[in-house]
């Protein structure tokens, strides 16, 4: 097996075992926005994204809803794989229609450029590693928002998603801060 080879597979099982341990914590309805609603009013008037959660993520909407009465909010837009994310202007209520791999984006509204950013994942360590879906769609964002200007990527998550230490490439983006259900981790 090559080194790339190896990287995805030790990647790929990181990822089913949290997708695991993440599924577990989604059916207790553990998961609780209080912590990022308190992060987010920290950085008043910024233009935040969020996400549409699918599947079993951790919910970040009623912060975002707060966060919306405050300034601009957000939610990512696939243009096309292998593309760095566009962002959609999100309000509670607004219309939305499917997107591509399933999350909701607004059916119309303005493109945002984001400074903070709320990062859904699927596992995180305390270094600041995560690993998504394997789209590296955050990862593409992040580098050209980065290139660009001071931005900060909030990964919101199930405490349970945390792992050991997660197997990283060149081109995964870190995370500046952690924001769970019972804590907030700083790492920049
Ligand atoms: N709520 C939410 N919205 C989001 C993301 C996210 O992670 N969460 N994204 C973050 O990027 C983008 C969507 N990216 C996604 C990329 C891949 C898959 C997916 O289902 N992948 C397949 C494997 C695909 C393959 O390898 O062929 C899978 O997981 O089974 C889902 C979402 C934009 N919007
Ligand atoms: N800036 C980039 N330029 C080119 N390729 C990239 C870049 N960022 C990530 N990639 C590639 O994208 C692929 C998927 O990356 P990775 O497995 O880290 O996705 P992920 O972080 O789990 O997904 P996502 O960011 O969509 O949630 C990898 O092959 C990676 O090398």
């Amino acid at each position: 097996m090559t080194e790339d080879a190896a990287l995805a597979a030790r990647k790929a099982a990181a990822r089913a075992a949290a997708l695991g341990r993440r599924a577990a914590a989604h059916e207790a309805a553990e998961g609780s926005a209080d912590l990022l609603g308190e992060v987010l009013a920290s950085h008043p008037g910024r233009a935040i994204a969020g996400y549409m959660p699918i599947r079993t993520e951790i919910d970040p909407l009623p912060a975002m809803a707060q966060a919306a009465g405050r300034g601009p909010v957000a939610v990512p837009v696939i243009e096309a794989p292998a593309r760095p994310l566009l962002f959609r202007r999100w309000a509670p209520g607004c219309a939305m229609v499917p997107g591509r791999f399933g999350a909701m984006v607004p059916e119309a509204g303005d493109w945002i450029v984001p400074e903070v950013l709320i990062v859904p994942l699927v596992a995180f360590d305390r270094a600041g590693g995560r690993l998504g879906y394997g789209g590296g769609f955050y990862d593409r964002t992040l580098a050209v928002l980065r290139a660009a200007g001071p931005v900060i990527a909030i990964g919101f998550t199930y405490a349970a998603q945390e792992a050991e230490a997660l197997p990283q490439e060149a081109t995964d983006q870190p995370l500046d801060l952690i924001v769970t259900e019972r804590e907030v981790i700083a790492l920049r």
